[in-house]
């Protein structure tokens, strides 16, 4: 019987299509909610994650590395390094509680993590205060014990208990019920790297070296005014990048503090580049996150050195030559593929500047919320989760 769990959440069927109003599928109560952690199975304990201990760190870094999500083929584990890990769940306003861990004997076997955002829906006045939960994770050796749905209960009463009713998350998969289904792109930077790993395949007419003279790139990027972002640039990029999500029907309000958090560069985990005119007004940026892939196993390799297109704000800059430019930097900077969805305004760079489509779709889906209409089309989803 698929979606057992599914069924019993508040997110819309197919047939609650017409039926549901826009908004909170449940009113929150806030005494309802159980105080104490749900029930596990013995010798397994509930823990709170500390990421700032560098033991507890690499040991949420061990279980992803070994049991996380892998490509649909098998061959590519996401392998996110502690520092990427810090970064992407110790945002401002971080509760404790909600990077969650499961122990069986001190060993950490379950992980579910949730960061507090706030969220603009349909161009609604109010902004919710919600959740992005991220990195649903239970050991390859204890699957099939039912201890996912349990992880997501328990987080969603810790949410709970902190008066929020909302929750944003993606998946490959698909569960009830998507509000968008997204596709992913990617350019080759190292065009012989993806070849030897499997990642890209030759088609009978096309040689590795016609492939490499296909992707090549220019060292030098175009775009004049071009630099790193800086910690002075920080109240232009919040400005920029708040009005340019306003177009979008799903997007996060961004505070300084977060757009500080989010933006600043940090060594092999989040590179930002802004376009600095005459006195020195920033007129677009762009980012991309590190997120390299585990080759599962390959003679050459160990790891897939990819970038991930993260928030691209073009209000001078022509799209197409901020991403290209965003193209060399990350060449530049020894990655061999650059990975976008078709969100945003993504469609207007992917086919000139040469990306070719994944083999697979990612979800969005948002927890206890019914939109006016019933699903988003990815030009519409303003939100890159990581
Ligand atoms: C190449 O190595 C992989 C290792 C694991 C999975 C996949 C395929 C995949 N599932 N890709 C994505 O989900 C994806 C493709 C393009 C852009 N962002 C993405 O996912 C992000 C956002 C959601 N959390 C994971 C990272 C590829």
């Amino acid at each position: 019987k698929p979606h057992q769990f599914w069924e019993t959440q508040p997110i819309p069927n197919i047939n609650d299509m017409d039926s549901l109003k826009p908004g909170p599928i449940q009113e929150g109560v806030l005494e309802d909610v159980r105080k104490d952690p749900y029930n596990l199975i013995s010798k397994f304990e509930w823990c709170n994650i500390d990421l700032r201990n560098d033991e507890q760190a690499q040991q949420v870094y061990a279980l992803l590395k070994e049991n996380y999500v892998e490509d649909d083929d098998n061959m590519f584990r996401f392998d996110y390094s502690i520092d990427f890990l810090r970064w992407a769940l110790l945002p401002p306003g971080q509760y404790p509680d909600w990077i969650v861990g499961v122990k069986v004997n001190q060993k950490l076997v379950g992980f579910i993590t949730g960061i507090p955002v706030t969220l603009n829906i349909e161009n609604q006045q109010t902004k919710i205060k919600m959740t992005e939960i991220n990195f649903l994770c239970v050991h390859k050796k204890i699957r099939a014990n039912r201890l996912a749905p349990v992880l997501i209960k328990e987080i969603t009463r810790r949410v709970h208990i902190k008066n929020m009713w909302q929750a944003v998350y993606t998946a490959g998969i698909v569960v009830p019920t998507p509000i968008s289904q997204t596709r992913y792109y990617h350019r080759s930077l190292n065009a012989k790297k993806l070849i030897e790993v499997g990642f890209s395949s030759l088609s009978a007419r096309q040689t590795i070296s016609r492939q490499q003279k296909l992707y090549k790139l220019p060292e030098e990027t175009k775009t004049q005014g071009l630099r790193s972002m800086k910690k002075k640039d920080v109240a232009q990029v919040t400005k920029l990048l708040n009005e340019y999500l306003k177009k979008f029907k799903l997007y996060f309000k961004y505070t300084e503090d977060e757009v500080k958090h989010w933006f600043i560069p940090r060594k092999d985990v989040i590179s930002t580049y802004v376009v600095e005119k005459e006195q020195g007004i920033i007129t677009d940026f762009l980012s991309f996150y590190n997120l390299p892939s585990q080759v599962i196993k390959n003679p050459k390799y160990t790891h897939l050195k990819a970038a991930y297109s993260y928030y691209n704000v073009a209000t001078q800059t022509p799209i197409v030559q901020l991403m290209y430019d965003a193209l060399i930097l990350a060449k530049n900077e020894g990655y061999d593929v650059f990975n976008c969805l078709d969100i945003m305004e993504n469609e207007k760079f992917l086919k000139e500047l040469m990306f070719c489509p994944g083999d697979g779709q990612l979800n969005y889906y948002l927890y206890n919320w019914k939109l006016e209409s019933n699903m988003l089309k990815p030009e519409e989803i303003g939100i890159v989760l990581v």
